[in-house]
């Protein structure tokens, strides 16, 4: 009887403890006001920030979703407890995003798509200019814009199994200078070439074999290997990494700065050429078409 007194105090005590431990973690973890469509999460005792973006069903990156991540990011950036950042998907397993949005480059006005280009062009130059370390954990596709949008972290964790790339000639459209940088910066000028001339999408071993991403794990393992990387990183100290952060980036960051209404135009003057549109027309149809 005694025993067994004993060891029922020792659950009670277990139980209480946890229970603990529970509202310990809980309390570290804060929730900053986020949209719906980008959940963000701060961990207090790290300030490790985690950004999940939440748009179904594909995270494609329409103007909502742009100004969105955008505004998160600026935020993020200020905030002084915020010693780094994890970029994710919610749809697990499936998509990290499917890139922009092909819909917002469809028989639409000059003045929607001027609007629009400005969209992404801000998006690029918040993330790639992020002063603090960044990890993408690729929990999924991460095709065009999306590959991209990876290619602006720092480090990229992907999962087994799916595809990355700029393929974005496929679709009959051009990655612009900026997305191309990014690429060359990762994976070098002549893989760069082959990418993007042929819009290769790779899968996640071929990615990791020409430095697309880092490293390639089990769907479990993405954010844990990120948040290791992530720990690592935010031990050099600042502002040492972004000083040298920037000036990597700088370059092709004060192109784009220099000349963001001639960028817009060009896009606009680009995609409004009747071939391109038929070319995008086709492309979304045959993306409906393809479940059926
Ligand atoms: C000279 C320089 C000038 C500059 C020129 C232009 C520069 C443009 C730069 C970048 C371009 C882009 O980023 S274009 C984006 C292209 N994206 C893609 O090609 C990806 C397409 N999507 C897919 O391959 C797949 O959806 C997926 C692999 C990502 C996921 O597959 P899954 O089977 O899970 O989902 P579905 O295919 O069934 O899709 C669900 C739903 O979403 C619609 N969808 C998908 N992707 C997009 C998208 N990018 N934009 C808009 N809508 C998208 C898809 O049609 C389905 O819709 P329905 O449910 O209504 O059928």
């Amino acid at each position: 009887i005694q025993a067994l007194q004993i060891s029922e105090n020792k659950i009670i005590k277990t139980k209480m403890l946890s229970r603990a431990c529970f509202r310990q973690f809980s309390a570290s973890i804060r929730r900053m006001s986020s949209t719906n469509i980008v959940e963000t999460n701060i961990d207090s005792g790290t300030g490790f920030a985690t950004v999940t973006l939440s748009q179904p069903p594909v995270n494609s990156l329409d103007k909502n979703l742009l100004t969105a991540i955008t505004d998160r990011f600026k935020k993020l950036s200020d905030d002084s407890s915020v010693t780094g950042a994890i970029l994710t998907s919610k749809f697990d397993g499936k998509v990290f995003s499917a890139g922009l949005n092909i819909v917002d480059m469809f028989q639409k006005s000059d003045d929607h798509l001027g609007e629009f280009w400005g969209m992404v062009q801000e998006w690029y130059l918040t993330i790639q200019g992020f002063p603090k370390p960044l990890v993408s954990a690729i929990n999924g596709h991460a095709p065009t814009g999306g590959c991209a949008m990876a290619l602006m972290s720092d480090y990229r964790v992907m999962v087994e199994g799916k595809t990355i790339g700029l393929n974005e000639t496929l679709l009959g459209i051009v990655a612009p200078f900026f997305f191309a940088d990014l690429m060359i910066a990762a994976v070098g000028r002549r893989h760069a070439e082959f990418a993007l001339n042929n819009g290769y999408l790779y899968t996640s071993d071929e990615a990791l074999k020409i430095g697309l991403v880092d490293e390639v794990v089990n769907l479990d393992q993405v954010v844990p290997t990120a948040l290791k990387i992530l720990t690592k990183m935010t031990k050099t100290p600042q502002p040492a990494y972004q000083v040298c952060k920037n000036f990597l980036r700088k370059e092709t960051m004060d192109t784009l700065r220099n000349d963001r209404a001639g960028d817009i135009a060009h896009f606009v003057g680009f995609v409004q050429q009747p071939n391109v549109q038929k070319a995008i027309g086709g492309y979304l149809q045959a993306l409906k078409q393809r479940k059926k």
